[in-house]
């Protein structure tokens, strides 16, 4: 049994115990590489249990053992984002892609330009508040000025952190998908048919239908998953491309997506993006096609934006196919 920690010291050994938990979320929900084991972590989490059980003014919203959410609110409170998170013009087909960078060469004359090509996960937009490195609230898209906060669902969210890994700004949106896995998917309609709730009609509205509801252990049960790709309003550090974003992102402890690339031309963006119309259903999250950026952020400050959408990114869409049964080959329009 171990000493009774005086009160200090039961402070100190919660904070270390925090940071402990919170390094190896990452290594197992980030980076899918754990480097303890399941046991290992379970005896962690039960000290830090223990510990806020006998010291309950030390319980904060943010401590690991808070994810699993507690009871539900009355209704979603509304978040103003502090820079609007804009929505995605699209592009069908090749030539779309080269007016656009045609229209970008237009407003940047004699100037070199480099595009950042991603997934389009096909999820729930989120924008994720951090205050020194802290998670302190997490809300939907809304209608990109004003979303819902849904900060206790968000929290559920194993690979979201609930603090970042290194030193951090003391104010910064991350914004990114949170979606739900093909299997997670596969798993839950076959356990709503057995309980004969109605199935959900694809990932994109199931992840919608986890987060946009009021109480966090349902969503917590859910097992959904987040890909960060961008940050809106941010204060204390600088950036000069999208590529370092993302860079900057991965090292704080986010999921970013690994097909992510960097090309310097139109021709070299349109090949990779044809590349996955067919290879993505062997992604185990479903895209619904590949997002185009300009990679300079001053690049990006001067092309602005229309009243909805950015002149500096594009969504190229692929054709919605058919469902069909194989896990590997599920594609839901
Ligand atoms: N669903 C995605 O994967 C995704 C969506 N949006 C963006 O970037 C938009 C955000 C605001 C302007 C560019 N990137 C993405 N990867």
């Amino acid at each position: 049994m171990a000493r009774r920690l005086s009160r200090e010291e039961a402070k100190r050994r919660i904070e270390e115990l925090r940071r402990e938990i919170a390094y190896h979320d990452y290594r197992y929900y980030v980076l899918d590489s754990p480097v303890i084991s399941d046991a290992e972590y379970d005896r962690l989490m039960l000290e830090l249990m223990a510990l806020e059980e006998a010291f309950p003014e030390f319980i904060t919203p943010n401590s690991p053992t808070q994810r699993v959410g507690g009871a539900p609110r009355e209704g979603f409170p509304t978040v103003r984002h502090l820079v609007p998170m804009l929505s995605l013009a699209n592009a069908f087909e090749p030539g779309d892609l080269r007016d656009f960078d045609r229209r970008v060469k237009e407003a940047l004359p004699g100037e070199k330009v480099e595009y950042v090509v991603e997934p389009k996960i096909d999820g729930l937009a989120v924008s994720l508040l951090y205050r020194n490195g802290e998670f302190v609230q997490g809300a939907t898209r809304g209608d990109g000025e004003v979303g819902e906060d849904v900060t206790p669902n968000l929290r559920t969210i194993r690979s979201i952190p609930l603090r970042f890994l290194k030193d951090a700004p003391p104010l910064v949106e991350v914004r990114g998908e949170a979606f739900m896995p093909k299997e997670a998917f596969v798993k839950l309609n076959e356990r709503r048919e057995e309980e004969g709730e109605p199935p959900f009609a694809n990932p994109r509205n199931a992840a919608a239908g986890s987060i946009r509801q009021l109480d966090p252990r349902v969503t917590a049960g859910r097992k959904l998953d987040f890909f960060a790709y961008g940050i809106g309003y941010y204060e204390g550090i600088s950036f000069s491309t999208h590529w370092e974003v993302l860079d900057w992102l991965a090292e704080q402890g986010f999921r970013v997506n690994e097909h992510r690339r960097l090309f310097s031309s139109i021709d070299e963006v349109i090949d990779y993006v044809l590349s996955w119309q067919n290879r993505r259903f062997d992604l185990p999250y479903v895209i619904d096609g590949m997002v185009v950026k300009v990679n300079s952020l001053e690049q990006q400050a001067r092309l602005g934006a229309t009243m909805k959408s950015p002149r500096w990114a594009v969504a190229f869409k692929f054709p919605p196919e058919e469902a069909v049964t194989k896990l590997r080959r599920i594609e839901i329009s």
